[in-house]
């Protein structure tokens, strides 16, 4: 599926190639990159945090892991490619930005296996969430629904599978020590992705927020490292207010055709994923302000220049709401589209 001469190009773009100006600083988007870059990114990111040097990552190694993982992504409208790129770039900013490891919040291992779990943290997505997995009796369902977190446990298989794939264990320079703790914390990082995970924990999170993070807690430590796994994955939300709003687009792409599904099924979706029912601007505002304004809160609180991203999720909370005002008054008067968006 990866031929030789598809890694050697992306070795020609090699280390030396300097990365394009901002990309280490919080408004930058990844949706940026040109496709064709995005490993060429990567290769440089981990290079960027001293991780290829530190972790003896072998380049063509490197190079033939990711082009796996991009190839192991479909083609949703938001699960795909680009979503595991923006979610391992913003794992890289906050790396780099807050300082994990120099600080001592997080070891450099943890911080290996948070980008590496980031970029396969939804392999091979269809598009449709843990309940339609198991309502429809899918065969991921039949695989995994006994333990809960069918996706989750599928993303996490198929990056084991690349890990064992001929030429791609970028984990081959470490002792078998490092190895199996490093496997380990991909795993609960992979699991930790289902937001009913996060849900269940969200409120020591916000203990350990309050009370001050203790560097001798390895509980604290585990949270820390589960936050900053839903914080990378809704790392869309700190975006400017476009950017935002196109992820929410793709988001209901995938929920509506869910419903569509669902309703072909003879099963009722929820409203969300009922394009007849969802107002979208009115779930947006749940969403931000159950889920996403919560985790950067609680963000800010432990590192205070990470303020601005929970300002930019307020700030785009405050734009659904205006628009919500606004649809408000066209449903009164018999409109209903989305496209004053666009
Ligand atoms: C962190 O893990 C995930 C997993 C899957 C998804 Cl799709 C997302 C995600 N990423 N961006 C979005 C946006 C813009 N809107 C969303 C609206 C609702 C939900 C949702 O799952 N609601 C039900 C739950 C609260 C019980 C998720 C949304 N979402 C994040
Ligand atoms: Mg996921
Ligand atoms: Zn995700």
């Amino acid at each position: 599926k990866v031929h030789p001469d598809d890694v050697t190009k992306i070795l020609n773009c090699g280390l030396g190639h300097d990365l394009m100006p901002e990309i280490d600083l919080f408004y930058f988007s990844p949706r940026k990159v040109e496709e064709s870059e995005c490993i060429c990114y990567c290769l440089m990111m981990f290079d960027d945090l001293g991780m290829v040097q530190q972790w003896q990552l072998k380049k063509d190694t490197l190079a033939r892991f990711l082009l796996f993982v991009k190839k192991g992504y479909r083609d949703a409208p938001y699960h795909n490619w680009y979503h595991a790129f923006s979610v391992f770039h913003f794992s890289y900013l906050v790396i780099k930005n807050l300082r994990l490891v120099e600080k001592g919040y997080i070891s450099s291992l943890e911080a290996l296996a948070l980008m590496v779990s980031c970029l396969c943290h939804d392999l091979d997505h269809r598009g449709t969430t843990n309940s339609f997995q198991m309502q429809s009796g899918t065969e991921l369902a039949s695989l995994y629904s006994s333990e809960g977190s069918v996706m989750e446990r599928h993303h996490l298989a198929q990056a084991l599978c690349i890990l064992n794939t001929d030429g791609c264990n970028i984990f081959d320079g470490l002792t078998s020590e490092q190895y199996s703790r490093c496997l380990d914390l991909i795993r609960d990082l992979i699991l930790a992705t289902d937001l009913a995970h996060h849900i269940r924990l969200v409120q020591d999170q916000e203990k350990m927020a309050t009370e001050g993070f203790d560097f001798s807690n390895n509980q604290h430590k585990q949270l820390l490292l589960f936050l900053l796994m839903t914080c990378s994955d809704l790392s869309d939300q700190t975006k400017d207010w476009k950017l935002s709003r196109t992820t929410a687009d793709l988001v209901y792409q995938e929920f509506f055709s869910q419903g569509d599904l669902e309703k072909a099924m003879g099963n009722a979706p929820l409203e969300m994923m009922d394009r007849e029912k969802a107002r979208i601007p009115d779930l947006q505002i749940q969403f931000l302000s159950h889920i996403v304004c919560p985790v950067f809160k609680i963000l800010a609180q432990l590192f205070p220049e990470a303020d601005c991203l929970l300002q930019s999720t307020l700030k785009n909370r405050h734009c659904w709401e205006q628009a919500s005002a606004f649809f408000a008054r066209r449903w009164e008067s018999g409109h209903s589209s989305l496209d004053i968006l666009r």
